[in-house]
């Protein structure tokens, strides 16, 4: 099912020049002199949009550097006289909404650890009653798509049309070269359940160091995402906060000439042939390879019912390990990435265990066996 957003395009609310938006500037606010630096530059560099810059900082621990408060407002409108960038700056609660909103700040956003939490939401939601002001809702620490969806609803339920997401990566309890597992598959269902939802990606934090950033920031684009938020600073070295993330303006400028701006479509009618021919011979394979598993899932059954006759358990380790070497091996000389090939045979395995737990379960524990069914196709 779609999601139903009363939304304003990005272009009718923000001068992209038709380029993917970008939004830039300090991760904190530190000093007025740091602020006003780092504007100017990026206003030089002719390719920022939007400025940004933490106020109010939530940190992970007490103790730490929690933002310089209302005071870096004034800078930040300084800073927007003097360069004409429109401002934009995290909220996480209703007092911060009202001292940005009367300190001039153009766009708000709401950051991963507000959205999380309905209650902090709704505050802000309540707050923004009334008001035209741009939002973006930056995704949850924990990949959870509804989180997601729920603080975007409220957002756009207290009236505010000019609505966009930040994809910022998730938190996880794997170690990664990520700071925040981009987990792309999260935005793109974003996206398929709601095209017209600007989304943002925000590099730095899912890169959480500034050689990744690159990579990141293409393939975001190359996602058909509508813009990039990029910490900068005028010196990183010295940052108060995610210093390792930052890039100076002059680096973010290089890094901005070297991404590849794609278009979603083309007109070009070789192309859209050519295009049309391949997804032709995509759709028979995709309906072959369903067929085959429809049959594969008929002798799963078969199994499950000789099985429940038998008093034997569905679990066979020995013959899944010998599934999952034979696959992994057929793989390899496909030239197929074997990473992927475990996780479908492993997606298919799962299925046939939910199969079989039904055939054994029939009529006994039907409340079980539909909320496991439920909870899979969810993950
Ligand atoms: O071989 C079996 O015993 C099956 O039930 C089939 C199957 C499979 O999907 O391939 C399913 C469950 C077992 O753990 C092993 C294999």
């Amino acid at each position: 099912m779609k999601l139903q957003l009363n939304i304003q395009p990005l272009n009718t609310w923000l001068n992209t020049n038709n380029e993917p938006l970008l939004i830039s500037g300090p991760c904190s606010a530190e000093t007025e002199e740091q602020l006003l630096t780092t504007a100017h530059l990026l206003a030089s560099t002719g390719k920022v949009s939007v400025l940004r810059a933490g106020i109010w900082k939530p940190r992970t621990r007490p103790g730490e550097f929690e933002g310089i408060g209302s005071v870096g407002l004034e800078w930040l409108n300084r800073a927007k006289q003097e360069t004409g960038l429109p401002t934009a700056v995290e909220v996480a609660n209703a007092k911060h909404v009202e001292e940005a909103l009367a300190a001039g700040v153009d766009i708000l956003w709401i950051g991963a650890r507000s959205t999380v939490n309905p209650f902090t939401v709704q505050e802000i939601a309540d707050a923004l009653q009334g008001v035209d002001v741009p939002v973006l809702v930056k995704n949850p620490v924990n990949p959870d798509l509804q989180l997601w969806i729920g603080a975007l609803e409220r957002i756009n339920k207290a009236g505010i049309t000019k609505l966009g997401a930040i994809h910022r990566g998730f938190s996880s309890f794997e170690k990664s070269s990520f700071r925040n597992e981009p987990m792309w598959e999260m935005a793109i269902q974003l996206k398929t359940l709601c095209p017209e939802l600007p989304i943002i990606n925000d590099p730095s934090h899912i890169c959480g160091n500034r050689e990744l950033i690159p990579y990141i920031a293409q393939k975001a684009l190359d996602l058909d995402m509508q813009g990039l938020m990029i910490e900068s600073h005028v010196d990183p070295s010295v940052a108060w906060t995610d210093a390792k993330q930052q890039v100076t303006p002059a680096a973010l400028s290089e890094l901005v000439d070297r991404l590849t701006v794609r278009e979603p479509e083309s007109n070009n009618e070789v192309f859209v042939d050519q295009l049309a021919e391949l997804r032709k011979q995509i759709d028979k394979i995709d309906d072959l390879m369903l067929q085959k598993l429809g049959e594969r899932m008929s002798i799963v059954q078969k199994i499950g019912e000789f099985k429940r006759d038998n008093q034997v358990t569905i679990l066979q380790v020995n013959r899944w390990e010998e599934i999952i070497k034979k696959g992994t091996a057929f793989a390899k000389a496909l030239k197929l990435d074997t990473g992927f090939v475990e996780k479908f045979l492993e997606l298919v395995h799962s299925e046939s265990i939910r199969k079989q737990t039904e055939i054994m379960n029939a009529g006994k524990a039907e409340a079980g066996i539909a909320a496991e069914s439920h909870s899979e196709v969810k993950a």
